[in-house]
C-alpha cells in the first residue's frame, strides 16, 4: 500500500481548569465562532477538523474534557490512546496557572510522554494578569513544552496551537512507520495501528483519499 493511501487521524485532549478557555478554543478552531457564554462542560465533548501538514491530510479529533473536579473519573478514561495534549490556563485565574502540572500527569497517568503545548489563553485580558509572563516561561521550560499564549476572543494564535501539535505528531509517525519497515513489514489495520509506540491514536487507515471538504465539521455529545 502506498503511504498517500493512507488516513492520518490524530487524537487531541484538551485539559485544564473550568473556565479557562477549552470549549471555546474548540468551538474556535473547528467552528470559527466564540460565544461570551460560559456553558460548563459535562464529561467529554468532540470536535474534528481535517488540515493539511506537508502535503498530507491529517485529521485532528479534539477533545473537550470538563474542567471541574466532580468529573475528573470521567474524562480521565477518555484520555486513553490521546496523541497530543493541550495544557490550558487562564491569564486571569492563578488557581489553573498552579494546575498545570496535575494536569499533566493526569494526562500522563494515562497516555505517557505525548507532545504537549501549554497555552496561556485570554491574553486580551492582560491588563487583568495574575501570572507574570516569566513564571508561564518558567514553567514551559520545567516541564520541557512549547508555551504559546493565545486569545480565543479575538483569535489569535488558536491555529499555531493544533498545527505545532499535529505537526510533531506527523514527524513523529513517519519516524516510527520507517522504523517499522526497516524491522519488517507494519501491519495495517483499520482500528489498531500498528507502528505507533504508544496506545495509537495516530491511525492508519488504509482508505482512498476522502471526498469530503477539507474542513470537517462533526460534532458528537458523548454524555
Ligand atoms: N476575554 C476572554 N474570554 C474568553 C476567552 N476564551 C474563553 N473566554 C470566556 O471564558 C468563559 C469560559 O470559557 P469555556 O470555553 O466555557 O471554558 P472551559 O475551559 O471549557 O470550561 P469548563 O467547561 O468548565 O471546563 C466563557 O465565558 C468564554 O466566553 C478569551 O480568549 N478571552
Amino acid at each position: 500500500m502506498r503511504e498517500e493511501e493512507l488516513e492520518i487521524a490524530i487524537k487531541v485532549v484538551i485539559v485544564g481548569n473550568g473556565g479557562v478557555g477549552k470549549s471555546s478554543m474548540i468551538q474556535r478552531y473547528c467552528k470559527g465562532i466564540y460565544t461570551k457564554d460560559y456553558k460548563k462542560t459535562i464529561g467529554v465533548d468532540f470536535l474534528e477538523r481535517q488540515i493539511e501538514i506537508e502535503g498530507e491530510d491529517v485529521r485532528i479529533m479534539l477533545w473537550d474534557t470538563a474542567g471541574q473536579e466532580e468529573f475528573d473519573a470521567i474524562t480521565k478514561a477518555y484520555y486513553r490512546g490521546a496523541q497530543a495534549c493541550v495544557l490550558t490556563f487562564s491569564t486571569t485565574d492563578r488557581l489553573s496557572f498552579e494546575a498545570i502540572k496535575d494536569w499533566k500527569m493526569k494526562v500522563e497517568n494515562e497516555c505517557g510522554e505525548i507532545p504537549t503545548v501549554i497555552v496561556q489563553n485570554k491574553v486580551d485580558l492582560m491588563e487583568q494578569a495574575v501570572v507574570h509572563p516569566e513564571e508561564a516561561e518558567m514553567l514551559a521550560r520545567h516541564l520541557g513544552c512549547r508555551l504559546i499564549r493565545t486569545s480565543v476572543k479575538e483569535d489569535v494564535n488558536v491555529g499555531s496551537v493544533f498545527r505545532y501539535l499535529a505537526t510533531k505528531c506527523h514527524h513523529l509517525m513517519k519516524q516510527q512507520y520507517s522504523n517499522s519497515i526497516t524491522m519488517g513489514q507494519p501491519t495495517i489495520s483499520a482500528f489498531g495501528p500498528t507502528f505507533a509506540k504508544t496506545n495509537g491514536t495516530i491511525i492508519l487507515r488504509p482508505t482512498r483519499k476522502p471526498s469530503r471538504k477539507k474542513t470537517m465539521l462533526k460534532k458528537c455529545r458523548i454524555l
